[in-house]
């Protein structure tokens, strides 16, 4: 694994609070500062479990309506959660995690704007290179993703039939449902270049192969997007903006912002009596009580936590069934400068089989050094950091035609399959899923526990922009809560 620098400046003073005595107080949000290492814990109105964008975006709303008495748990030494930024020389970032926005994604933009973060957009206009085996072809691109116009359009039209909160509810939704996206295309004769780029869209947006995602599922998320090339294009699609300084600034803001109100290296084990007015937490450092949970994870992650009572057997076999893998691989190369453009190149290389999935430009807005990212296929990759190096950088030369791609300045590597606290990027719902009766307990509030993240967002769900609307809505929720109890 790589030596990746995961904090701004920061990083000095959080690393202090997550070392131990610091965090236990840390806590107190009014004053009684060693109440936790004395083992009498205050009582919180408020403890949200993790700090990803949603739980950090929910912190911040609570604060911003005036409550202060509320901590955030992070397991992590770092915030964030599937935003990382990859520290590159020169203080230059690379993301490893969530990148883009895109239209449509307003929530993450506001955010963005209230945190004073600015945006720029991918470059994607030029030559791409195509390749599947040891065949390659170039062509020119703006960005758009081609596919025949007609299975286009009868994308589009299904999709605009299947609302995107209650995909349940469209036309033939259980039929649907029980189709994986590889099925439906077999059913509509879809062969060839559509086919190939079907399944390359399909590992890079669901974050896996056609044949195991739903393609209700995969219609629900061309609802919210408002057709395929807004939720697969870059060009006015979801891969069309970044973030000034990376999308791991945002959730650095918001933790700075917050303070000691944010505990790292504090792994949430138990949850006890959340059936209770008070509810208690184990931690690796300590207990603390609550009056209310807001849990910021994925639901596959709750599985980490041994919850008394036990959680109801449809939040349970929901955690139980919801896709828990994450086999995606993300590299970035540094190059002096981004010489790709100067031979008309945009920098992007669309493999069908072999080690790399898609390559881009991932150059700073200014373009002082130039960067390419990718999509590895892990289990083609070599895990040795060395091996992969070279095994990249030839592609990228053989496939651009340029041996400057042989001797990069930087090169990292991040594959999330590794990680103890990401179990999956985003959630490739398996057929069957999405109209079961379990979808119900997705966010139905259990005793004081409010559960929120990405999965929950309701629109975007997946994506950053959903876990900044999912942070929102538990915030709301639980200030209404603690308020109809006071
Ligand atoms: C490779 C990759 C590429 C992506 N590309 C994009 C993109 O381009 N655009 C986009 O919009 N989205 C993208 N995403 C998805 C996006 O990053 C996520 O949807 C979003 O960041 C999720 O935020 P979250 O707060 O809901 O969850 P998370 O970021 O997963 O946060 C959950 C937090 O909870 C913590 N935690 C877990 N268990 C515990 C515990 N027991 N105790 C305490 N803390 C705990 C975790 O450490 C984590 O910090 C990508 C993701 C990946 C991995």
């Amino acid at each position: 694994m790589n030596n990746l620098s995961a904090r701004g400046p920061a990083i000095d003073r959080r690393s202090l609070l997550a070392s131990g005595a610091l965090a236990a107080v840390a806590v107190s949000a009014t004053g009684a500062t060693d109440a936790v290492a004395q083992g009498d814990p205050e009582i919180l109105d408020v403890i949200i479990v993790g700090a990803g964008l949603a739980g950090l975006t929910a912190a911040r709303d609570l604060d911003r309506a005036g409550n202060n008495s509320f901590a955030v748990l992070e397991a992590r030494d770092r915030v964030g959660g599937r935003v990382l930024n990859h520290r590159l020389a020169g203080g230059h970032f690379s993301e490893a995690g969530g990148q883009w926005i895109g239209p449509g994604q307003t929530a993450i933009a506001d955010l963005a704007r209230e945190l004073e973060v600015e945006t720029f957009d991918s470059i994607y206009d030029g030559r791409m290179v195509f390749r599947w085996g040891s065949d390659r072809v170039a062509f020119e691109s703006d960005g758009s993703i081609e596919i025949e116009a007609g299975l286009m359009k009868r994308l589009d039209a299904l999709a605009a039939q299947v609302p995107h909160d209650r995909p349940w509810t469209a036309p033939n939704a259980r039929e649907l449902d029980r189709m994986s996206i590889a099925q439906w295309l077999a059913r509509q004769n879809v062969g060839g270049l559509d086919l190939l780029t079907m399944k390359i869209a399909s590992v890079l947006t669901v974050g896996s192969g056609i044949g195991n995602c739903s393609m209700l599922y995969y219609l629900s998320m061309l609802n919210f997007a408002g057709g395929f090339q807004r939720l697969e294009a870059q060009k006015g699609g979801a891969q069309q903006t970044r973030f000034v300084g990376g999308s791991q600034v945002l959730a650095d803001k918001m933790a700075d912002e917050l303070g000691a109100k944010v505990q790292l290296g504090t792994a949430v084990k138990a949850i006890r009596n959340w059936d209770r007015d008070i509810v208690e937490l184990e931690t690796t450092k300590g207990r603390l009580r609550a009056r209310r949970i807001i849990m910021a994870l994925s639901p596959p992650l709750c599985r980490k936590i041994a919850f008394a009572p036990a959680l109801p057997d449809a939040r349970r076999a929901l955690q139980d069934r919801w896709p828990a893998h994450a086999p995606m691989c993300k590299s970035a190369m540094a190059y002096k400068r981004p010489f790709w453009f100067d031979e008309g190149y945009n920098g992007q290389i669309l493999s069908a089989d072999g080690p790399l999935i898609w390559a881009y430009d991932n150059s700073p807005p200014q373009q002082e050094i130039g960067v390419i990212n990718a999509f590895l296929r892990v289990g083609e990759v070599s895990p040795d950091h060395e091996t992969a190096k070279r095994q990249l950088t030839r592609l990228f030369a053989e496939s651009l035609d340029d041996d400057r791609f042989l001797v990069p300045t930087e090169f990292h590597l991040h594959d999330w399959g590794q990680e103890e606290w990401s179990v999956s990027c985003v959630s490739p719902m398996p057929p069957g899923l999405l109209t079961s009766p379990l979808m119900a307990a997705l966010d139905e509030p259990c005793g004081r526990l409010c559960w929120s993240g990405t999965e929950t967002g309701g629109i975007w769900n997946g994506y950053m922009d959903g876990a900044v609307r999912s942070g929102r809505k538990a915030a709301l929720e639980t200030l209404q809560a603690l308020r109809a109890e006071a």
